[in-house]
């Protein structure tokens, strides 16, 4: 694998305006339980780039991807995913997602893993050698190789993962929603996995979404939804949006927003206090694009 710089390469084409985006959200709002979690959120992720979705746990990243791969209930507003409706049968082979939680079988090996997965995604007699390269390629891209005839119980937690990534893959998917595929790991393999996010967005002109509560994970990213509270705070890219903070890093710029949107909901709470709805009382949402 290359070496990753801290900043992201540019994305591997502009922004196409005649297809609509990869993920679009109009008043996207959901319920889970008795709390609202997601609060009315706006925003659009481009396709053919990294989009990095941050906060701070319990702001709601899980939700939105869970909501964005249609898995989640109680969604309203508007979601449209690769131009259709979260959540439409059509999109099963065209999203490959990884969980926060490596969803792989331990009694069965790296490539056994991907074989199953494979079968389901491409059965038949007739796709036998296109789903053997497919395993092959996806072993390959995740650098798993000398472990393909391991058992997944054998496996380091960063290995498990990987063979997640590896599954999601598969069927070279236009969307790729990771739900903190970093977490836990050390910097090595964090940096050779970002490398290969930007492999994937290049070669395969793939939408990548990438949750993360590491800051420093932001730098890498050509896009930044920065959650709060169920609301996004900023929609730029980390250039933008240090230089609208006029800060050095992207934790200091969302540092700055999170003071502001407090600054700003205390003036509207003193001003009027018929908005009981937003907890912190910050405001409902602040989109930059
Ligand atoms: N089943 C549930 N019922 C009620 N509330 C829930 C449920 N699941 C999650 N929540 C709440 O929804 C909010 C958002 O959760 P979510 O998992 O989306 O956050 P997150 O930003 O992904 O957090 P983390 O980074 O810790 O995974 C949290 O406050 C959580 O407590």
């Amino acid at each position: 694998m290359m070496i990753i710089e801290s900043r992201p390469p540019d994305p591997a084409e502009p922004p196409d305006s005649s297809t609509p985006p990869a993920v679009r959200a109009e008043n996207l709002t959901v319920v889970r339980g008795t709390r609202t979690v997601l609060r009315g959120l706006d925003f659009a992720v481009p396709r053919g780039q990294i989009t990095g979705l941050l906060g701070p746990s319990g702001c709601g990243k899980s939700t939105l991807m869970r909501s964005t791969v249609g898995t989640q209930a109680k969604v309203t507003g508007t979601l449209e995913v690769l131009g259709r409706p979260a959540g439409d049968p059509s999109l099963r082979s065209r999203i490959g997602y990884v969980t926060q939680a490596p969803s792989v079988y331990d009694d069965l090996t790296v490539r056994q893993n991907l074989d199953y997965f494979a079968a389901i995604l491409d059965p038949g007699r007739a796709a036998v050698e296109r789903r053997h390269a497919g395993v092959t390629q996806a072993i390959i891209d995740v650098d798993l190789t000398s472990h393909a005839d391991s058992l997944a119980g054998n496996l380091s937690g960063g290995q498990r993962s990987r063979v997640s990534l590896a599954v999601a893959l598969l069927g070279t998917p236009e969307l790729l929603v990771l739900d903190e595929p970093t977490v836990g790991l050390d910097p090595v393999l964090r940096r050779d996995l970002w490398n290969l996010f930007h492999t994937i967005a290049a070669e395969r002109k793939a939408t990548l979404l990438i949750s993360s509560h590491v800051m420093d994970e932001a730098e890498r990213c050509h896009r930044l939804l920065l959650m709060r509270e169920g609301q996004i705070l900023a929609d730029d890219t980390p250039d933008a949006l240090r230089e609208r903070t006029d800060s050095d890093t992207v934790e200091a710029a969302f540092l700055h927003l999170v003071d502001e949107a407090i600054a700003a909901g205390n003036q509207s709470a003193a001003g009027d206090t018929t908005d009981t709805d937003s907890p912190s009382g910050a405001p409902r949402k602040e989109t930059h694009r």
